[in-house]
């Protein structure tokens, strides 16, 4: 190798090295400019999210963003002291206000603050999870996989990509209102397409059980949108009182398609008709169950119109010692299978008197003192339609279905109570255009009474506790989802006080010999 070849070589790898380096730096520059761009990218998709995510803050949660903004700005130019003095003061007067004026404080301040802190706290952070578990969710494929990647550590990045495949392809109904008042809290969800009410009626078990709540009411405000509703407080665990006998000289008018007989576990009044459709009444339940309050609080309410004769009570107690107890109320009564006979034709007879009188004439006979609301309160029905002689309880059973089906327009109505609602016991139970189902003791009983599905949409009268007598459930007839409701309770002493009233202190003689009303001609059993 001479002195020319080695100068060649240096001079090639020198070149080599030149290349490289400069290959190097280009590549270096590319690399660094490729690093600058992604980190770009990347904040700017950080940036983008963040910038939605307030977007959707702001258009969700419009009033909280304010009220932080107002804080914020507060702070910012007033300063820290101020806020703090102000916010303590606030708090103050809010106090003494909720422990002087707590009505007063609910309704303006206690609710709204309280269906705030609930959306926060509870139902927007913890319903979506409540109703995945209870099934309310539903998973489509076509939804695409929103992975949410936590740079912070690796455990939190783990269970973020879990959770994402988890919920992978699953849609949420949202929660779109909550509205918090004194016992209950009604959270209204969109549901999702694929759901119905009906999913939701039927999941109210186990949402009340997610929400740790012993109850929980659904009920359809649109096509897709339901209330799902939870109990906080029972507002019926207490009796509820029955009207005060009105003062005789101010006795007004009764609405006899409304009358007071309770309460509603949202804490207003539960009227019943004793006149008009939906005024035959059926009211199941076990023996202590309540059934009597149901009876005598309506008739308590419509004390007046039955002291000016307008309605006209008739009574059959099997028993002979529940209505017995004011048996003056009562223009017809009684207490045998024969008995009963005679006072179910009487109603018969009358039925076809004003048939006869108004045929043609109108659709439903005009109340009036000639032509009351003629009352059939026929307690344990089952005695007498099941356990007495075929003859006696085919006749009965004739009459009473008789009468269920044309008494409407001709102002008669049956109410019956029964402990035993079967087919068996009460073959007429399907011509009671209304039932009520107070505590009974099996489950299949309260689709007996109120029909299928009731159990399932939320009427668990076979959980109601023995301890609250009263306390039943009513459903169909223009009321959607079951509604728990507890009578008004009638004391002994109200029921001697309201035979007193409407006798006029025994002025108005009832015959109790002949079994008869008082001089106006008021029937005969
Ligand atoms: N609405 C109510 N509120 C509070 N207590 C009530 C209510 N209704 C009834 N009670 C009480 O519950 C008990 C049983 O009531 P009730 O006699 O009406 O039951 P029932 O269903 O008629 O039973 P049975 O079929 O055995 O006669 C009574 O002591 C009564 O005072």
């Amino acid at each position: 190798m001479n002195a020319a070849t080695v100068l060649i070589g240096g001079a090639g790898l020198a070149v080599l090295v030149w290349v490289l380096a400069k290959l190097g730096r280009a590549f270096a520059a590319i690399a660094e400019t490729l690093a600058a761009l992604a980190f770009l990218g990347l904040a700017l998709w950080g940036l983008v999210r963040v910038g939605g995510w307030i977007v959707r803050q702001l258009a969700t949660h419009w009033r909280t963003c304010l009220a932080l903004l107002a804080l914020g700005a507060w702070w910012r130019w007033l300063g820290w002291p101020s806020l703090a003095v102000t916010a303590g003061s606030v708090g103050l007067v809010a106090l003494v206000w909720r422990s002087g004026w707590p009505v007063g404080f609910e309704q303006w301040c206690g609710r709204w603050v309280r269906a705030w802190w609930l959306r926060w706290a509870v139902y927007g952070r913890k319903l979506p999870g409540w109703l995945h578990a209870c099934g309310l969710t539903v998973r489509d494929e076509a939804i695409p996989v929103d992975v949410t990647v936590n740079l912070v550590s690796r455990r939190r990045k783990r269970e973020a990509v879990a959770q994402s495949r988890r919920d992978a392809g699953v849609a949420f109904p949202r929660v779109l209102r909550v509205r918090s008042g004194p016992s209950w809290d009604e959270v209204r969800v969109r549901l999702v397409p694929g759901q119905t009410p009906e999913d939701f009626g039927e999941a109210t078990r186990a949402l009340a059980t997610a929400r740790r709540v012993t109850r929980v009411q659904v009920r359809e405000i649109s096509p897709d949108v339901v209330s799902v509703d939870f109990m906080r407080r029972d507002l019926l665990a207490s009796a509820v009182s029955c009207l005060p006998l009105p003062d005789v000289a101010e006795a007004s008018a009764v609405d006899l398609r409304r009358v007071f007989a309770g309460s509603t576990e949202y804490g207003t009044a539960w009227r019943l008709p004793l006149l008009g459709g939906g005024a035959h009444i059926l009211v199941a339940g076990a023996s202590g169950a309540g059934k009597n309050s149901v009876m005598w609080s309506p008739l308590v309410s419509a004390a007046p119109a039955i002291r000016s004769g307008l309605v006209r009570v008739s009574g059959v107690d099997p028993k002979g010692m529940e209505l017995a107890y004011g048996r003056g109320i009562f223009c017809r009564y009684a207490v045998s299978g024969k008995e009963a006979l005679e006072v179910l034709e009487a109603l018969r007879d009358e039925l076809e008197r004003r048939k006869r009188a108004f045929a043609g004439q109108t659709r439903e006979v005009p109340l009036s003192q000639e032509f009351p609301l003629e009352l059939l309160e026929f307690d344990e029905l089952a005695a007498l339609t099941r356990y007495t002689d075929r003859k006696t309880r085919d006749a009965i059973t004739e009459h009473v279905s008789v009468l269920n089906t044309q008494g409407r327009a001709a102002l008669i109505s049956v109410r019956g109570y029964v402990q035993d609602p079967t087919k068996e016991t009460v073959p007429v139970r399907e011509l009671f255009t209304r039932r009520v189902c107070l505590r009974v003791t099996s489950k299949s009983q309260v689709s007996m009474v109120l029909g299928d599905g009731a159990y399932e949409r939320g009427a668990w009268a076979n959980r109601i506790p023995e301890s609250t007598p009263g306390v039943g459930y009513v459903w169909g007839e223009g009321i959607r989802e079951p509604l728990r409701v507890r009578a008004g309770w009638v004391s002994d002493a109200t029921v001697k006080a309201l035979e007193n009233y409407v006798t006029n202190g025994g002025a108005q003689v009832i015959d109790l010999a002949q079994n008869r009303c008082d001089s106006n001609g008021k029937g005969a059993a």
